[in-house]
């Protein structure tokens, strides 16, 4: 006599689109300027990550998401390892680099191709054995003599257990494609984490102040000090008949010193209006919604050295 069957106990129920699928972390790491954040962009193939030609642009763990066919690659960029200065800032900058390299399935390790400064050693010294390690050799086509590349390589090998060469150009979308299926392989085999149309998982606010930040420096080129930041004190969302969504921001420019804050209003306050309108036009592309920006500057004379502030400011 066979038994009735019995209602089966509640078992997860293996989805049949998951089935060969890779999911994985990606640390992208390096010196101030290598060109991390270009790289991330090109990945994800939409600007989430500031990039600007000043070092040390880049201050948060941001994450970038890309789906290709099966594979899903969770990317991690780093702010610029810090060397030189060692404020509370640099601190905090520090600890997110080293807790990005700890937990990943793959690091990216980017370099100028054919360099190797002391900053860059920095960096190597952070990797931590048993995570493989590809070297990225980045700005491959501002290197006219191609032959010294070989014994450069040849070089790096000694310098670090690297499991694979990847010489390229961030700025070259066929690298940036072959490297996705250089990478994929490294990915463990398990069901995606994000749904395969998801780019950041970071907020919109964050992207206000990124983006504000980035026309900061793009229109004060390089008299600003990179201390200065953005806090967002404001951010609403309203329903609007007119424009479907409707978004008031506001947000202030911290920066160091009364000289600063000339810089940045600029004559007649044309710099901050130019800074404005900017930011406005890209936050309403990035969120499809009419924006209202308002941008105050305020002057927080040494907020780099202060713990506790650099904390107030989001910087953990
Ligand atoms: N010629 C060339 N320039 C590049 C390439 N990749 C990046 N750059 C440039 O290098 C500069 C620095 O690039 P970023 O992406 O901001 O560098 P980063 O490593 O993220 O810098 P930090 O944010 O300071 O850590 C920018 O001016 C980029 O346009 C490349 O493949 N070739």
């Amino acid at each position: 006599m066979t038994d009735a069957p019995e209602t089966p106990a509640a078992q997860p129920v293996p989805d049949p689109a998951a089935a060969g699928q890779r999911c994985g972390l990606i640390a992208i790491v390096g010196k101030p300027n290598v060109g991390k954040s270009t790289l991330l962009n090109a990945l994800v193939q939409q600007k989430i990550s500031i990039t600007s030609n000043k070092a040390q642009t880049t201050r948060h763990r941001i994450t970038g998401i890309r789906t290709v066919g099966k594979a899903q690659f969770v990317f991690v960029d780093t702010p610029g390892f810090q060397t030189r200065h060692n404020t509370a800032l640099n601190k905090s900058l520090n600890k997110t680099v080293l807790g990005a390299v700890g937990d990943v399935d793959l690091v990216l390790f980017v370099v100028e191709a054919g360099k190797f400064l002391p900053a860059d050693a920095k960096v190597l010294e952070l990797l931590k054995p048993g995570i493989p390690a590809l070297l990225v050799a980045n700005k491959l086509d501002e290197v006219h003599r191609r032959g010294d590349i070989a014994p450069w390589l040849q070089e790096m090998q000694k310098r670090h257990a690297f499991t694979e060469f990847v010489p390229m150009s961030a700025k070259n979308a066929k690298d940036v494609e072959r490297l996705f299926g250089i990478c994929e392989k490294y990915l463990p085999e398990q069901p995606f984490w994000y749904a395969p149309d998801e780019l950041t998982d970071r907020s919109e606010k964050f992207l206000a102040s990124e983006t504000v930040r980035e026309k900061l420096f793009r229109f004060t080129g390089d008299e600003l000090p990179y201390t200065s930041t953005v806090v967002i004190d404001k951010f609403e969302e309203e329903p609007s008949p007119k424009h479907g969504r409707m978004v008031k921001i506001a947000a202030t420019i911290v920066v160091e010193r009364d000289g600063h804050k000339a810089m940045v209003i600029g004559d007649k306050g044309e710099r901050l209006k130019r800074i404005g309108t900017e930011a406005r036009q890209e936050l309403e592309k990035l969120m499809g919604a009419k924006v209202f920006l308002e941008l105050w500057v305020k002057v927080r004379s040494g907020w780099a050295d202060d713990e506790a502030r650099v904390r107030s400011f989001g910087y953990e």
